[in-house]
């Protein structure tokens, strides 16, 4: 039968609303709220014009997809990629929700998409698509409605844009309509390294659990964009070693560990147009499809979605698998990993740290007093631990997967938030 929920054609959905319908029967939740949750609250699409650098015009689709207003403004990312639909834009945005829930972020979820490859297009292009973009979804973002960050394809240039399109309409400057931006522009101190600092206090707290000393410890990790590096260089910092990285392009490895600093320099070169870790003279390469099923201790993937499927879980061979990026783990490997011994810290909790920056910058902004690196890090390594701590805990006490553990405290805090303002008289 033909779905009437236009999201359903996207299986990054339809792996959220798998996902929220096992929490659903895990903690008996109301059945109207889940209906209520499982459909986002609004979405805007559009398709907008654009001049190319070769004088051509280009249709762009652009989508911002607000899964809940009702814990106070939507917050989430704005990815530019070719993967980039309705459906992988609302998913991303429901599991916002429930990643702002388990933090305890007073927001609620969203996210935006614009559907490009943005390494082949030129920065004056770029800009022209995202002033564009923000023009038009003006109506339904601001600093108390709906607030976006970078995500896949995106940085703090792009967050600059947006708030000085969206400044110059107010008609004065308002920072704290976008967070991740430059701190020159009211960014905070340590949002760019936020998301992997975060990966990496989770992994520490995993192999303390585990009893395993993370000096000598080894890592895979999949990514080396904004989240891939600085996990990389922060596992380093606790004593383990980067075995092997990949990106869209291939994989590399280096049993003795790779130079995270040496790499990035490879990297950023000029000469390197796709910036890829591929060629880097430290390492060698290897079969991307091999990257995942390197032995390591912790394995990071820090890229797409679903890349862990059923076929790949059945032959990892890692004991932490830390999920920097969103929904790398289908729910048909989640149940071949069920059956291992393989910790898993999932998504909704190991990648919590970018948004919980995001809200100190906004915070920060809102009341026009700067926070030093050394408070924001505290402060998300506090927000980080006790998190982690509630998960563990409620997972224990349940008899929950870690995942479906933490997908359950965000998902209770949306419904009890929605229960008690009275959407359902
Ligand atoms: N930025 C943030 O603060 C947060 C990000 N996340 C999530 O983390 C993940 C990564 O985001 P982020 O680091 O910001 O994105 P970036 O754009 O900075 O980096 C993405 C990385 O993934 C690689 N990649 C893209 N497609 C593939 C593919 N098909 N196979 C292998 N590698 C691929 C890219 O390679 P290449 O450069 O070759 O294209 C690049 O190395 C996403 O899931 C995102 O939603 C979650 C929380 C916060
Ligand atoms: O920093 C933010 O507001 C959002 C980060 C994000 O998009 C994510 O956590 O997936």
């Amino acid at each position: 039968m033909a779905s009437d929920n236009l999201y359903d054609s996207s299986p990054v959905y339809r792996m959220a609303a798998e996902q929220l319908r096992a929490v659903a029967a895990a903690i008996d939740l109301d059945p109207g709220i889940a209906a209520r949750l499982a459909v986002p609250k609004r979405s805007l699409i559009t398709g907008f014009p654009v001049r190319m650098d070769d004088g051509a015009t280009r249709i762009f689709m652009g989508y911002r997809v607000q899964h809940s207003l009702t814990s106070g403004p939507s917050k989430g990312g704005l990815r530019y990629a070719p993967s980039v639909d309705l459906g992988e834009v609302a998913a991303l945005a429901m599991w916002m929700s429930w990643k702002c829930g388990i933090m305890n972020l007073p927001f609620a979820g969203a996210k935006g998409g614009i559907t490009c490859d943005p390494a082949a297009l030129s920065a004056g292009e770029k800009e022209r698509v995202t002033r564009r973009f923000t023009e038009e979804v003006l109506s339904i973002i601001g600093p108390r409605v709906d607030v976006m960050a970078p995500d896949v394809g995106t940085d703090e240039q792009t967050m600059a844009w947006i708030m000085d399109t969206y400044s110059m309409k107010i008609g004065y400057a308002v920072p704290e309509v976008v967070t991740g931006k430059p701190v020159e522009l009211g960014g905070c101190m340590g949002r760019r390294e936020a998301t992997g600092r975060g990966v990496v206090y989770c992994v520490r707290a995993a192999l303390d659990e585990l009893h395993i000393d993370p000096v000598g410890a080894t890592a895979v990790v999949q990514g080396f964009g904004n989240v891939g590096s600085v996990t990389c260089e922060e596992l380093n910092k606790i004593g383990t070693k980067v075995v092997a990285i990949g990106d869209r392009y291939g994989a590399i490895r280096n049993a003795k560990g790779i130079d995270v600093a040496a790499l990035s320099r490879h990297v950023n070169a000029p000469a390197n147009t796709r910036r890829t870790v591929v060629g880097f003279a430290g390492a060698d390469e290897i079969a991307a499809d091999d990257l995942l099923t390197t032995e390591c201790t912790v394995l990071v993937p820090a890229a797409m979605e679903r890349v862990v499927t059923e076929t790949v879980a059945g032959k990892l061979r890692c004991r932490v698998l830390a999920e920097g990026a969103n929904g790398p783990t289908t729910p048909n490997a989640d149940a071949v990993l069920a059956a291992s011994d393989i910790y898993i810290i999932p998504d909704v909790l190991c990648n919590a740290g970018g948004v919980t920056v995001s809200y100190f910058e906004w915070v920060q902004d809102i009341q026009q007093f700067m926070w030093s690196e050394e408070d924001v890090n505290h402060e998300l390594r506090k927000l980080m631990m006790q998190a982690f701590t509630r998960v563990r805990k409620q997972a224990v006490e349940r008899k929950l997967s870690n995942r479906l553990a933490a997908l359950s405290l965000g998902v209770q805090k949306v419904a009890t938030e929605k229960l008690k303002r009275g959407l359902f008289p």
